[in-house]
């Protein structure tokens, strides 16, 4: 008898059902190829060519992450710095590109110092640094919870800079899922490489285990009394006793990570730059959803309100569109985003 006849009900319901359905796998028996069906519990995960160890996807599952060591050449990183810095030296441009200073500097005297720079953001279309997208030893992990037609949809290099003494450097604790409009969460995931190490001193992630099995909170932007970065929100009422886990990753190290995961990083103590490349994909085979009414109408209403700034577009664009015009496939079929 198959394991599965053993289960009377379906946690989840017939979604569920669905879910183990496509996590079926035939199992080889006697050097035969077994007619026998043994089903999984994974749900965040896929059996991806045993990419992933049973281990690696059982912490996944339980966690909502999973760090790889030395997943990224010191050669790549240092050309993704040098790509950087040209962008920085205004040698590089780019369509979409929206270059970020912290509040603290913004909000000061004009600094002309490149350094000012807190992060980039949308570098699809420039080749150096979205080739950290199509780096195959990244795609086949980012498959793992994708599967095998893969979208790029939101990109960028953050510098988190040495804090100007407000705590302006520290990112709230949020979800992603909070700001992206395309389901199921479970084939959205995010690829996040130190490109130096980071550790507490410079401000590195800090996650809440398990939070990725929770549903999508509530956010705002929180109250920071020395203000807090645009679209920095928050989770509303975050409880700072939350066990949490601080990510200390060495240059190259790279974080795959749900978009349920509540996460933040804490701030630059240094008077270093610190620096991680990433990109959030999505399997092509999402949908893309409507948020009025939800509790992410709030950043679809901040999205339009700076296109307008930026674009002058005045009809107020859905966040969908804002999406489906940063999208870029990387491998398999742009099925439906
Ligand atoms: C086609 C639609 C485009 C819309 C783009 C936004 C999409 C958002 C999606 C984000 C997805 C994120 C996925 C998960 C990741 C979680 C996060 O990372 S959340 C943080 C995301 N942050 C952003 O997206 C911020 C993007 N930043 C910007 O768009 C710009 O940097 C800017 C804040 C609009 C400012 O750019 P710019 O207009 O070039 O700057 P200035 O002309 O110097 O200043 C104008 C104005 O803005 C104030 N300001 C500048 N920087 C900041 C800042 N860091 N925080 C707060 N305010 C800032 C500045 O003081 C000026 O204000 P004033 O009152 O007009 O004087
Ligand atoms: N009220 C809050 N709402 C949302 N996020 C918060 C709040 N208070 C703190 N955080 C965030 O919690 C995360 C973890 O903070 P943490 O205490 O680790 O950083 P830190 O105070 O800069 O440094 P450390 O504690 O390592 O000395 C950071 O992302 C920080 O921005
Ligand atoms: O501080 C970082 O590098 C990550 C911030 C983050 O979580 C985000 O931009 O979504
Ligand atoms: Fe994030
Ligand atoms: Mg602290």
């Amino acid at each position: 008898m198959s394991a599965m006849q053993t289960r009377s009900t379906f946690p989840g319901g017939p979604g569920r059902l669905a879910v183990l359905q496509r996590h079926l796998v035939a199992v080889p028996v006697s050097g035969q190829v077994s007619t026998a069906i043994y089903p999984t519990d994974f749900q965040y995960t896929l059996n991806n060519n045993n990419v992933l160890t049973l281990e690696q996807r059982q912490f996944y599952e339980e966690n909502g992450f999973l760090v790889i060591k030395n997943l990224v050449s010191q050669e790549d990183l240092e050309s993704f710095r040098n790509a950087f810095e040209r962008i920085c030296k205004k040698e590089v441009s780019a369509p979409g590109l929206v270059i970020m200073r912290d509040v603290a500097i913004a909000k000061s005297e004009y600094v002309p110092d490149q350094k000012a720079i807190t992060k980039v953001q949308d570098f699809q279309e420039v080749p150096e640094l979205f080739r950290y997208c199509s780096l195959p030893q990244i795609i086949k992990y980012v498959e793992c919870f994708t599967g095998p037609n893969i979208m790029a949809m939101h990109t960028m290099l953050i510098n988190k800079p040495p804090d100007a003494g407000k705590k302006t450097s520290r990112h709230p604790m949020h979800q992603d899922l909070h700001y992206f409009p395309f389901r199921p969460a479970e084939h959205v995931v995010c690829a996040w490489t130190a490109m130096e190490r980071i550790d507490r001193s410079n401000g590195c992630l800090v996650v809440l285990p398990g939070t990725h099995k929770g549903t999508l909170k509530q956010h705002d932007y929180p109250e920071w009394e020395g203000g807090v970065n645009k679209m920095y929100h928050g989770i509303r009422d975050y409880d700072p006793n939350n066990p949490r886990v601080h990510l200390v990753m060495e240059k190259g190290d790279t974080v795959f990570f749900h978009p349920l995961l509540i996460h933040g990083s804490g701030m630059n103590r240094t008077a270093g730059f610190r620096k991680a490349i990433s990109c959030h994909y999505a399997s092509a085979d999402c949908h893309y959803i409507d948020v009025k009414g939800t509790t992410q109408e709030i950043i679809e209403k901040e999205v339009a309100e700076i296109a307008f700034k930026r674009y002058g577009l005045e009809t107020a664009i859905d966040l969908k569109d804002a999406w489906m015009a940063r999208g870029r496939i990387v491998k398999g079929v742009r099925t439906s985003l």
